[in-house]
This record gives C-alpha cells, sequence and structure tokens, in this order.
C-alpha cells in the first residue's frame, strides 16, 4: 500500500519514526504541503518558511539519493487527501504529532475525521518524549528521561518509490516558491538544514560550550556560547534525542568542573524544552488566553504609536532597541533579551501580553509555540504564581553588556556615545546632535506604578485562588521544571522583581 509520510516540523530523515515505519512497509512519498490556513496566521512569516525551503532543498537530495520521491503541494490538507485518494484509494498517512497552535490542533482532528472516514489509516507518532493528551503532568519526567535513552532511530537504508504522483503534486521544490508568505527575508540570519544544525552542535560540544554558563545573559557574548541550536529544534532538523545523547556523552569524558557545570546547565535547558511543550500539549488555551485573567485589568495600553516603537526599536532606550533591532536583523537574540523587551512592553508600557506574543514568534527564527506562549505568559507574570520580573533595561546594559558593544553593533546612531552615556543617551550634553529618539518613557516612575498595580493584583483573594489552582494543575508536573520548586507559601509570596 502507498505510504505517505507528511513533514511538518520534523524536516530530518535521522531518528523519523514516520519515515522508518514507511520505508519497512511499502513505496513512500514524502510529502510537504504549504497551506495557506497555517501560514496565513499572525505567529507564522517568511523567514520561518525560508528556513523550511533550505531545509527541504538539503531533504529532497537525501530522499532521492535512497532511491525515494519528494512531493509539494500549495493548498489545504483536506485537498491532499482527496488529490491522493483519487491517485492511490487506498494509502496509509504517517506523521509525526505536532505540538503546535490551536489551528494546526483543530487541522489534525479534522484530517483523522477525514481518514476514518473514508476507512483509511493515519498514524501519527510522539516525538521528543511529549505525550499527547496527558491529562496530568505529574510522572512526565520519567517519560521524557526514557524516551531520551532509547536508541536513535536509523534513516531508512531505501525507499520504495511509488509509481504515480497525484497530478495536483509538484516533484519540484520551486513550486513552493509562488506561495507567499507574510513578513521579509532574513538575510543575516541562521539557515535551515540538517548539516548546519549537525555542525552547530559538534562546534558547541567541542569547543562553544565552555562559558555556556557564563555568558548566558550576556547579549553579545552568548551570540557564540549559547549553542544557537533553537531554530534546528524547533523545525525539527534536529532531534532532541539526538541533542540529549550528543550532550551526555561529552559530559562523560570532562573531568573539569567548570565544563561540566556549563553543560548541566545546558542539558536542564534541554529538559524545559520538553517540559513546556507538554504544558501547551496540556493546556494549548494558553496561546489565547491569560492564564489568571486577573493581570488583564493592568495592562490596557493600547497607543500604536508606542507599540510600532517598541517593535522596530525607536523607543529610545537603547537595550531594548537593540534588542529588537537584532531580532528584526538576526531572527535570534538570547534570552535574558527576550524577557527584557516583553518585560518592557507589558510591565514597563503594559500592553497585552497577546499583542507583541505574534509580531515576536513571526521575528524568532526558532518560534515553537510550546515553548514561546509558555515563556511570554510567564516573563509577563500573567500566572500569579510565578515571580513578574520587572525588567529595568538600564541597569541590565550596564550590568550585561557594560561596554555596550551590543548596542553599538544595532543601535548605529549611538556609536560615537562614550561608555558613560551609552546605556542613557539621554543624560550626555551631545544628545541633541544624536539621530536618536527620546525615550519614551521614565524607566523608573514606570516600572513603580506597574509594581504598585501587580502587587494589589496579586494579593486580591481571586487573585490567589487562581494561582493555586494553576499551581496545582503545573506546579506538580515535574522536578526538572525550570522554576526551582518552593514551598507553597513561598511561591504565592508573588515577588515583584526589578531587575
Ligand atoms: C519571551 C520568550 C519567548 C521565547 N520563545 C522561544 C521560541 O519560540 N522558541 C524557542 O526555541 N525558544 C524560545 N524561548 C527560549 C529561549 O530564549 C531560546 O530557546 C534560546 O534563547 C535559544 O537559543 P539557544 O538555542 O542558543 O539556547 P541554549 O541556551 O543553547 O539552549 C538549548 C536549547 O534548549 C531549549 N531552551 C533554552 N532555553 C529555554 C527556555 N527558557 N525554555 C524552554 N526551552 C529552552 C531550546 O530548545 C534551545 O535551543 C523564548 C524565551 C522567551 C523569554
Amino acid at each position: 500500500m502507498q505510504q505517505i509520510v507528511w513533514l511538518k516540523r520534523d524536516l530530518r530523515v535521522h531518528d523519523h519514526q514516520p519515515l522508518a515505519e514507511a520505508a519497512r512497509t511499502g513505496p513512500v512519498l514524502v510529502l510537504y504541503v504549504a497551506e495557506p490556513s497555517i501560514w496565513e496566521q499572525s505567529d507564522l512569516s517568511l523567514r520561518h518558511f525560508h528556513f523550511v525551503l533550505e531545509s527541504l532543498q538539503e531533504l529532497e537530495q537525501i530522499v532521492r539519493s535512497l532511491g525515494g520521491q519528494m512531493a509539494y503541494f500549495v493548498g489545504e490538507m483536506e485537498d491532499v487527501l482527496e488529490h491522493l485518494y483519487q491517485a492511490y484509494g487506498e494509502f496509509r498517512l504517517l506523521a509525526h504529532q505536532e505540538h503546535g497552535t490551536p489551528a494546526t490542533f483543530e487541522r489534525d482532528k479534522r484530517l483523522h475525521t477525514w481518514m476514518t472516514s473514508h476507512g483509511l489509516v493515519f498514524d501519527e507518532f510522539a516525538q521528543n518524549g511529549i505525550v499527547r493528551g496527558a491529562r496530568k503532568l505529574s510522572g512526565l519526567a520519567d517519560h521524557w528521561e526514557a524516551y531520551m535513552q532509547q536508541p536513535l532511530i536509523s534513516v531508512p537504508q531505501y525507499f520504495l518509490s511509488s509509481d504515480t504522483l497525484p497530478e495536483a503534486f509538484s516533484e519540484r521544490l520551486e513550486s513552493l516558491e509562488r506561495f507567499e508568505v507574510k513578513g521579509r527575508a532574513l538575510y543575516a540570519g541562521q539557515r535551515g538544514g540538517t548539516r548546519e544544525g549537525k555542525q552547530l552542535l559538534e562546534s558547541f560540544l567541542s569547543n562553544r560550550f565552555p562559558k555556556y554558563h557564563v555568558h548566558i545573559s550576556k547579549p553579545w557574548e552568548s551570540q557564540v556560547s549559547s549553542s544557537r541550536l533553537s531554530p534546528y529544534l524547533a523545525w525539527g532538523n534536529l532531534s532532541m534525542r539526538e541533542v540529549v545523547q550528543a550532550t551526555r556523552l561529552k559530559q562523560q569524558q570532562l573531568s573539569d568542573r567548570f565544563e561540566k557545570r556549563a553543560l548541566e546547565m545546558f542539558e536542564a535547558r534541554l529538559r524545559w524544552q520538553g517540559h513546556f511543550i507538554q504544558r501547551f500539549e496540556f493546556m494549548p488555551e494558553l496561546a489565547e488566553q491569560t492564564l489568571n485573567p486577573a493581570f488583564d485589568s493592568a495592562r490596557t495600553t493600547e497607543d500604536e504609536a508606542l507599540f510600532r516603537k517598541w517593535y522596530y526599536g525607536r523607543t529610545g532606550i537603547p537595550m531594548v532597541d537593540a534588542a529588537m533591532r537584532a531580532l528584526h536583523e538576526t531572527g535570534w537574540i538570547h534570552f535574558r533579551s527576550r524577557a527584557m523587551v516583553l518585560s518592557f512592553v507589558c510591565n514597563t508600557l503594559r500592553f497585552d501580553w497577546r499583542r507583541p506574543a505574534h509580531g515576536l514568534a513571526q521575528l524568532f527564527i526558532d518560534y515553537d509555540p510550546g515553548i514561546h506562549f509558555n515563556q511570554i505568559q510567564m516573563q509577563a507574570g500573567s500566572s500569579g504564581f510565578h515571580t513578574i520580573r520587572i525588567y529595568n533595561p538600564v541597569k541590565m546594559g550596564q550590568e550585561q553588556d557594560p561596554n555596550g558593544r551590543f548596542i553599538r553593533r544595532y543601535v548605529p546612531e549611538l556609536r560615537g556615545l562614550s561608555n558613560t552615556f551609552i546605556h542613557e543617551p539621554w543624560l550626555s550634553p551631545h544628545f541633541a546632535e544624536l539621530d536618536y529618539p527620546e525615550p519614551v518613557v521614565n524607566i523608573h516612575d514606570a516600572n513603580r506604578l506597574s509594581r504598585e498595580l501587580f502587587y494589589s493584583i496579586k494579593k486580591h483573594p481571586d487573585t490567589v485562588t487562581r494561582a493555586e489552582e494553576l499551581l496545582e494543575l503545573f506546579g506538580s508536573s515535574r522536578s526538572s521544571a525550570p522554576d526551582k520548586r518552593r514551598t507553597e507559601g513561598e511561591q504565592l509570596t508573588f515577588e515583584l522583581d526589578d531587575i
């Protein structure tokens, strides 16, 4: 029977169960579908699509070299199924489970209904240690660990190719190039493909990792000492299992305590990836609904011009502007700058978290809904049990980019300023001569007001009740959770950091 392997965010041939299963069973068609209804969503953009195309370019060569056939289609999956049915009659559809947005989840449900109503099989395979439809989170850390310890699935030795290709499909990847996706192309970003991903993994584990934990908060140095594997994990050029296993192998070879510590911290973050995606699988509505809705009452700013200044890096606050411009230019910034720009727009300027969530998703080349929406809500402090971190970007700049190297790289208007004024250019006697805006806000005053507002919301009995419910749902999930487990009392003390 004809086997159709449908690729989504799993753009590789190794450690790929659907491909391995299909290759064992019959002729294989490897399919990529550019679905307008998914790419029209406000979280995806052209830079993501280009990353996918680059990945497919490489895949096409590999699949062909193994005797297989790739096919492409622009349209909705329901149409794809109709074409496949016309061409083959009976066929089996194989794919990895996608831990995406409500839109992809709903689409998958419709496809199951279609396949069942036609008496056909749609096999979806778990990946990255995530359990579909788990109704509680406890015990899943053990499942993740067991999955990570299983051997990698080998690349199939060969594929039996299909004789017929449905007429509507194209054998040529170029057929996807006419597909229009919003956003601007990224010229200075990471390129898609497993080869690139594997090279990064190799260079990280052989020479870039030792200062991972020392540089993790520094916007400039982390560009090199972070692994930079995120897009390759998000689009599935690499499997999480191969990254975990390679990291552990390297750890066994280390004797230096400092170096071991670096990889321990790195491995913790690999676990967080699974933790957040699992949590999203458990509660997909967190892409749309505020975890603790009481906080919505404090985030009511609607000034579109102000929002655009933030988004395009024209706030007059150098660290915010440098981070946002770096993101536009490269598609990547390190964790702390992501948290800082989000805190600035949601906690200093007090925009609703949904306003920046999709705009940032479009810019992050590594956009992964499971991590992204969890992080957005966490950093905006909308659960009621996480610490609300209200960043002071000037202080962060002075501590993490003391010589203004990151700022000068991305905000060229400030290149001529001395280190004394690089974080607060408005204090410079030459400020009027710079082509750089006045700050859009007095950070100190705005943050003080936000702290007061958030504090009064956090201590309200309804907020506390909802926070306790959430803690019950999430808190007991796994020992490797990012938030260090404290006692419940401590977690509900509602710290408000100004960092
Ligand atoms: C507001 C906000 C939004 C974010 N959105 C995304 C997103 O869409 N996609 C994404 O991959 N990461 C996201 N992150 C998490 C983190 O910033 C990136 O994973 C990291 O910066 C990627 O760089 P790296 O691969 O060099 O990370 P490394 O530090 O080298 O980590 C290795 C891998 O671990 C995982 N990881 C690292 N940090 C985290 C974290 N805090 N939470 C969960 N997993 C983590 C990623 O898969 C990453 O590739 C977000 C963080 C914030 C604050």
